[in-house]
């Protein structure tokens, strides 16, 4: 390269003057102010910035989990309720350039298990992918079957679904899928079709860019990367609240509530080692009866309630966890305005 390019080319702009300078320097300040900064100090600007809720369905063993991590990373990153979210679970947040995902929880959408919980469940669930802004109808690809359509016909019309058709590699002949794709577009009136495999990376990205466009634009609700002591807390009582139910079934009201008590943090001990959570929670209900219930035969509920937590939330959390339970009557609490806001409800 000739060294004298960069020196004199007749195109080189002149060096800044200093108005030249100073107009450049209140252009940026312009830019910064107008750019109003979002949670986590982002500079992405509010007025293109898009959030919404996304709920991923589907019956049994599809790949809805394996989606879930591929699309949020192993580490579930559940934060403080938001206003916007209080009815919902969150499994999963991620900001991806100029959009916030926040995947939320759909339990009831067990179609094995045809209970009185699961269909109070699927109560909760059919209100809650009521009103997020885009649901992901997973099958796996080449395949309908009973339990897929059961699932279908739970959503709501007016919400856009995307069909994943999951485990595309296990279709060797692609041309087998068009026929497919065309007598699912009968079924119901699919946004977009995504064949695809939730193992491979570009099919998440290209799915990613998919979502977004179902998106509102709208300011993020949570930081980037947020993930606080608060939210592990809530992640704790959460845990807590799902295996008492599942492990109760359906003899327990739904009145009942966890406080936890202590959340302790304390480092590792020794480089390479995890660090260690201690949490008291406190499994809050209306009777004597229920009191029995939540403990069980010789204590062996309650114990079973704490070891699932503990497992669980290691797992979710990369740390040690100790966990103490207890069981506390206070009847009528729900009905106590006081009393519930002191349970943290609001
Ligand atoms: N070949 C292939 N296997 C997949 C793919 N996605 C998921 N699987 C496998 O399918 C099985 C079920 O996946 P999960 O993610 O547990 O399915 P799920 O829908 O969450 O299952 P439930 O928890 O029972 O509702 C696992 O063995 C996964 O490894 C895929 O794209 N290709």
């Amino acid at each position: 390269m000739n060294p004298t390019e960069n020196t004199t080319s007749a195109d080189a702009p002149e060096p800044d003057q200093p108005e030249n300078l100073e107009a450049q320097l209140s252009a940026i300040d312009g830019m910064l102010s107008s750019l109003k900064k979002a949670p986590g100090d982002s500079l992405v600007p509010v007025a293109e910035q898009r959030c919404g809720l996304v709920a991923i369905v589907g019956k049994p063993n599809v790949g809805k989990s394996t989606l879930l991590n591929a699309l949020v990373g192993q580490k579930i990153s559940i934060t403080s309720r938001k206003a916007q979210t209080t009815r919902h679970r969150i499994t999963g947040i991620r900001t991806r350039g100029a959009t916030q995902f926040v995947f939320v929880d759909t339990p009831g959408f067990q179609t094995h298990h045809n209970n009185a919980l699961n269909r109070s469940l699927n109560k909760t669930v059919l209100g809650a992918v009521g009103d997020v802004d885009l649901i992901l109808f997973v099958v796996e690809a080449g395949s309908f079957t009973l339990a897929d359509a059961k699932v279908l016909s739970l959503l709501k019309q007016d919400i856009p679904v995307l069909l994943i058709a999951n485990k595309l590699d296990n279709i060797h002949r692609r041309a087998e899928i068009a026929p497919w794709l065309k007598t699912m577009h009968e079924r119901h009136a699919f946004a977009e079709f995504v064949p695809m495999s939730a193992k491979n990376a570009k099919d998440i990205e290209r799915l990613f860019d998919i979502c977004a466009k179902f998106l509102p634009q709208q300011a993020w609700w949570y930081a980037e990367d947020e993930l606080t002591d608060r939210s592990e807390k809530f992640l704790a009582s959460e845990t807590v609240r799902e295996k008492l139910f599942r492990l109760t079934g359906d003899e327990l009201p739904y009145t009942s509530t966890i406080v936890i008590d202590k959340f302790e943090e304390e480092p590792p001990a020794k480089k390479g080692q995890k660090r260690l959570l201690r949490i008291a929670a406190t499994i809050v209900v209306e009777r004597d009866g229920h009191k029995a219930m939540v403990i069980g035969d010789k204590g062996e509920r309650i114990k079973r309630i704490g070891m699932e937590t503990r497992v669980e939330l290691e797992k979710a959390l990369d740390a040690k966890v100790f966990i103490e339970m207890w069981v506390k009557v206070r009847s009528g609490w729900a009905d106590d305005e006081a009393r519930v806001r002191s349970f943290g409800y609001e």
